[in-house]
């Protein structure tokens, strides 16, 4: 049976039945003239839109951005030229949606599952993106922590297709040229690692790019902000991890890294070349880098570039939020507790210094507030004087005068810490003694083991639970299943950076915010709180379910906003009177675009004006030319 119309034998026919018949008229190339026709939709953006005179049938297909597969209808097969070019099959989005549940599902092992992901973006983008936003709490873990870290370990044996760019140290010098090959002109946010230090599993080089890949995924599934404006990069300055630089399937520079003067000439190049290439409020995510770079770079450029570590910035910032949710059910203020954390690193001191600001809100002074921080590192307590020096930074404003003790335990019985907060990739370091001591003076200990992924983490839920005899307030870094004690069932919150950085993202690209402050990271630990209710805590979690997390992004954007214009730093006027909507008019659209043009109408006359007839004319008119 022929299923096509007489009248419309390919593409171009139908496009001269209606308003295409400029953009679709195989001669046309003018990009902007196409531009201005799809801008007649006030919710598109340059960039939104690919236009159809430059894409043929099958490209459609092909391209995941155009691609709707079975979606695609009758009709649209047929102008679009790709009639038959799939099977007869005609599905709405929800149905394929529904196919993808089962398919993710009926993998056995994660890292297919995280393939089969994969897989779907690469080809077809809306699907993909509409499947993680509606699933989040079954698919935030393979798409992040903790299979995103396998697939970093085992990137090289599962590479197929590249995504994002590769910019190496053989590239100085080059950079701005290199960003030029990157084919969407309107990146808006850049997630950036040097693969050094990935979640805590270490240095993986150039394998790292899955951070940067799954880190953008969230910024779209979970705060809206469009796939085309996001670019994931790595920067692969070599790697010293030992296995990689033997391993057959690296797919990095097989070199040590470079570090010194040439790592600072690169990558302040790198910094330069994104200004010049995508605008001065381009926002760059800083993501696992080592971790005298990570508090540098943030030093260098926080001033001079829209830019935040999340490391350092976002794990602060959910942690704080936790913080201030458990104050309900301790009834106790933050600054009437005594904190440990087992790591100085960035999570730790980022999380320190954010404290610090949260206790002075509560009326302490800035000794007293950083006089309740105590921290470890691998060289023991931080004291004033321990015999390694070795006390940079931030570090400094938490070393006591004490004397230097090198286990967990004898400082745990020494300062009784009311506050646990394990940062530092030191699996099952608080372990059963810990935890049972920390349970023995304290009613009802918090207790974070904030390290990534799952195998990292400091204990798991099940034995913070069972050690404190389900008394303690827990999170980790990485989901862990619901613990049944004593009778009741309690699911653990995951403390993670996701709850916030999408939704800092959103609200400083949106209102084009260019310096962001540490203010907006107090803001978005507020907001995340107060998303909290009394039946998330019942359950035992402190942080709102993961399927909030997207409306969560959403007003930490809104209140970043409010702030932002209030406060004058934002550079997008004029300020919309009513944010949400502002906002959300940026924001992504899930659901399929309709590739064909729109009919095209005239406007009809309300009282045609009568001309004059043909033979009224005198041919004087001809006399004036
Ligand atoms: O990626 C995550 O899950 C959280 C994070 O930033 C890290 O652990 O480095
Ligand atoms: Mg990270």
């Amino acid at each position: 049976m022929n299923l096509l119309p007489k009248t419309i034998s390919c593409s171009t026919t139908l496009a001269s039945r209606n308003l295409a018949l400029y953009c679709a008229s195989s001669s046309c190339i003018d990009r902007t003239k196409c531009r201005k026709f799809h801008f007649s939709s006030p919710s598109r953006t340059p960039g939104d839109i690919i236009c159809p005179s430059l894409v043929q049938g099958i490209d459609y297909i092909r391209d995941p951005r155009l691609n709707k597969g079975l979606a695609f209808t009758l009709e649209e097969r047929q102008a679009l030229g790709i009639h038959g070019l799939m099977p007869p099959k005609f599905k709405t989005q929800e149905e394929q949606l529904e196919v993808c549940r089962f398919s993710v599902m009926k993998y056995q092992e994660d890292l297919n599952k995280f393939l089969y992901l994969t897989e779907l973006q690469d080809r077809n983008e809306r699907l993909y993106f509409r499947l993680l936003n509606e699933n989040i709490h079954m698919l935030l873990p393979i798409v992040y922590t903790p299979t995103v870290g396998l697939a970093c370990q085992k990137f090289g044996l599962i590479f197929r297709r590249p995504r994002g760019l590769f910019i190496t140290i053989n590239d100085k010098g080059y950079i701005y040229d290199l960003l030029k090959n990157w084919p969407e002109p309107n990146v808006r946010a850049i997630v950036v690692t040097d693969g050094e230090r990935i979640l805590g599993l270490g240095d993986l080089g150039a394998c790292g790019m899955g951070i940067p890949v799954g880190k953008l995924s969230l910024y779209t599934a979970l705060a809206g902000i469009k796939p085309h404006q996001c670019l994931p990069i790595t920067l692969d300055v070599g790697t010293n991890n030992e296995q990689l630089l033997e391993d057959p399937l690296y797919i990095g520079l097989r070199q040590k890294r470079i570090s010194g003067p040439l790592y600072d000439e690169f990558i302040n190049e790198f910094m330069e070349a994104l200004v010049k290439r995508y605008g001065q409020n381009v926002l760059i995510q800083f993501e696992d880098f080592g971790n005298h770079n990570a508090f540098r770079f943030l030093a260098m450029f926080r001033d001079k570039y829209c830019t935040f570590n999340d490391d350092i910035q976002g794990t602060a910032s959910v942690a704080v939020g936790g913080l201030l949710t458990a104050r309900r059910l301790t009834k106790k203020r933050i600054s009437d507790s005594t904190f440990l954390f087992l790591g100085a690193g960035e999570a730790a001191i980022g999380i320190a210094n954010l404290t610090v600001r949260a206790m002075l809100t509560e009326g302490c002074s800035l000794e007293e507030a950083r006089s309740k921080i105590w921290m470890m590192d691998i060289d023991g307590l931080l004291v004033k004087d321990r015999p390694e020096g070795n006390l940079q930074g931030d570090k400094a404003f938490y070393a006591k005068d004490h004397k230097v003790m090198k286990s967990l335990l004898e400082v745990v019985k020494e300062i009784q810490p009311t506050i646990l907060i394990g940062a530092a990739a030191a699996a099952g370091a608080f372990n059963k003694d810990v935890l049972e001591h920390v349970a023995s003076y304290c009613e009802k200990p918090i207790i974070f083991a904030l390290s990534n992924p799952t195998i990292k983490a400091e204990c798991t839920a099940e034995q913070a639970y069972t050690y404190t005899q389900g008394r303690c307030i827990f999170a980790s870094g990485s989901p862990f299943p619901d613990v049944t004690i004593n009778g009741r069932t309690i699911t653990p919150g995951q403390g993670n950076n996701a709850y916030i950085f999408p939704g800092v993202a959103l609200g400083v690209i949106s209102t084009g915010i260019h310096h962001i402050t540490e203010d907006l990271f107090l803001i978005a630990s507020q907001e995340l709180a107060n998303f909290v209710t009394e039946e998330d805590l019942e359950r035992g979690s402190i942080y709102p379910p993961l399927n909030l997390i997207k409306d969560c992004s959403l007003q930490i954007a809104i209140k970043i906003a409010e702030y932002a214009y209030e406060k004058g730093i934002a550079s997008h006027y004029p300020e919309p009177k009513d944010k949400k909507k502002f906002i959300e008019s940026q924001m992504y659209d899930f659901n399929y675009d309709n590739p064909l043009p729109p009919k095209y109408s005239w406007p009809e006359e309300k009282e045609p004006i009568k001309s004059k007839s043909i033979h009224d004319l005198t041919g004087d008119h001809l006399k004036k030319h």
